[in-house]
């Protein structure tokens, strides 16, 4: 069993910084985690706490039944049976690749010709057989990068860890590895924890996506689940760019503050409550009309970022088809949104769309 559990754990830096705080997780055995954040949020942190080269001040960290982690428990990284890719620098310049790939394996004294056979199979699944005597500076980025994550995976390990393997990388090449990874770590049913500043990359290749924020882990979900169903305003701006509007509860409507704008809601809070509605771009939809003004739009092959003013408010729209001009004067429907009862800790850290 290749699970892997946090329970409780918090990390304390030396200066006093919280790097995180009472962390509960449970990954199951095969399944594919992605930790997102805003940086400085505790995702290296907490990969690192799993690794072992940091030790938790607090909490008990499990592969399986294994207690790594915790009381006077510590066992040293490379006990861990872990695999790890980094995002660059991974690669010994002055080894060629075979002796990059069996690095573990020497650490491990397994014999020379057990090492040349299972160099040749890492290889084979990165997609680099016959590489062995190559020197790393005659590799392209991609194939460096196989390379580490060869040598990652030729130890057999119970759990990959991901520290943004795919960051350096361009595109096409990226999302090329990126599909491979998927597949590979798939047909081996790794347990994988991947950390990555995209958030695109990451709810495009996990199970579920973990949001952390100050060293917390403010929700834990299926991509599909947490675009549909952000668990609170500070998650629906992160992951989707979703607006967010103060205003109130009133007779089953939110209405925002100073603002034309009222939606149906059904949060069920008394009258005259506080709420943050956060308005998601995909559910706004640009129509003829004159009271908003387009300030920016950026095209993707999915459809056009698009910013407007709407009697003040600054929304964010995502729109297929029609890609409207900076100044086009437009109206906006919004459809619906998911609203919360008001937050002040996350409307002082995040920027709220006052209407003027
Ligand atoms: N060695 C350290 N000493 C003190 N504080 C640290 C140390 N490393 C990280 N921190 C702090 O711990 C918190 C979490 O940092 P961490 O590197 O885990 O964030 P992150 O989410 O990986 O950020 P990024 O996306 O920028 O890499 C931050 O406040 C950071 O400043």
């Amino acid at each position: 069993m290749a699970s892997v559990t946090l329970e409780n754990v918090s990390l304390r830096y030396r200066n006093g910084t919280l790097g995180l705080a009472d962390i509960d997780l449970d990954i199951a055995d095969g399944e594919f985690i992605a930790l997102v954040g805003p940086s400085g949020s505790g995702k290296t942190t907490l990969l690192r706490s799993v690794a072992g080269f940091l030790t938790p001040t607090a909490g008990r960290i499990l592969i399986g039944d294994r207690q790594l982690a915790g009381g006077s428990v510590s066992v040293p990284p490379e006990q861990r049976e872990l695999g790890m890719v980094f995002q660059q620098h991974a690669v010994w310049p002055h080894w060629n690749v075979a002796r990059n790939v069996e690095y573990p394996l020497r650490r491990a004294r397994v014999s020379r010709l057990e090492r040349q056979r299972r160099v040749a199979e890492a290889l084979e699944l990165v997609g680099l057989a016959g590489y062995e005597r190559r020197d790393p500076a005659t590799l392209s980025g991609g194939q460096r990068q196989r390379v580490a994550l060869a040598r990652a995976l030729v130890a057999r390990p119970r759990v990959l860890l991901l520290d943004e393997a795919l960051s350096a990388l361009d595109e096409p090449l990226r999302d090329r590895l990126r599909l491979e990874l998927h597949t590979l770590t798939r047909e081996l049913g790794l347990t994988v924890i991947h950390v990555t500043h995209d958030r695109s990359e990451a709810l495009a290749l996990a199970d579920r996506v973990a949001v952390l924020d100050a060293g917390r882990i403010r929700q834990i979900a299926a991509p599909q689940t947490l675009l549909e169903r952000p668990a609170s305003p500070f998650v629906a701006r992160f992951l989707s760019d979703a607006t967010l509007v103060d205003g109130h509860v009133a007779a089953g409507r939110f209405r925002a503050a100073d603002h034309p704008l009222a939606l149906p809601c059904d949060l069920s809070l008394p009258d005259g409550s506080a709420a943050t509605a956060a308005i998601l771009p995909a559910a706004v939809r640009i129509v003829p009309g004159d009271d908003a003004v387009v300030r920016s739009t950026l095209f993707t092959p999915e459809g056009s970022d698009v910013v407007v003013t709407w009697h003040g408010m600054t929304l964010r729209v995502r729109t297929h088809g029609m890609r409207p001009q900076v100044g086009d004067r437009v109206a906006v429907e919004v459809g619906h949104a998911v609203v919360y009862p008001h937050e002040p800790a996350v409307a002082a850290e995040l920027p709220v769309a006052t209407p003027a």
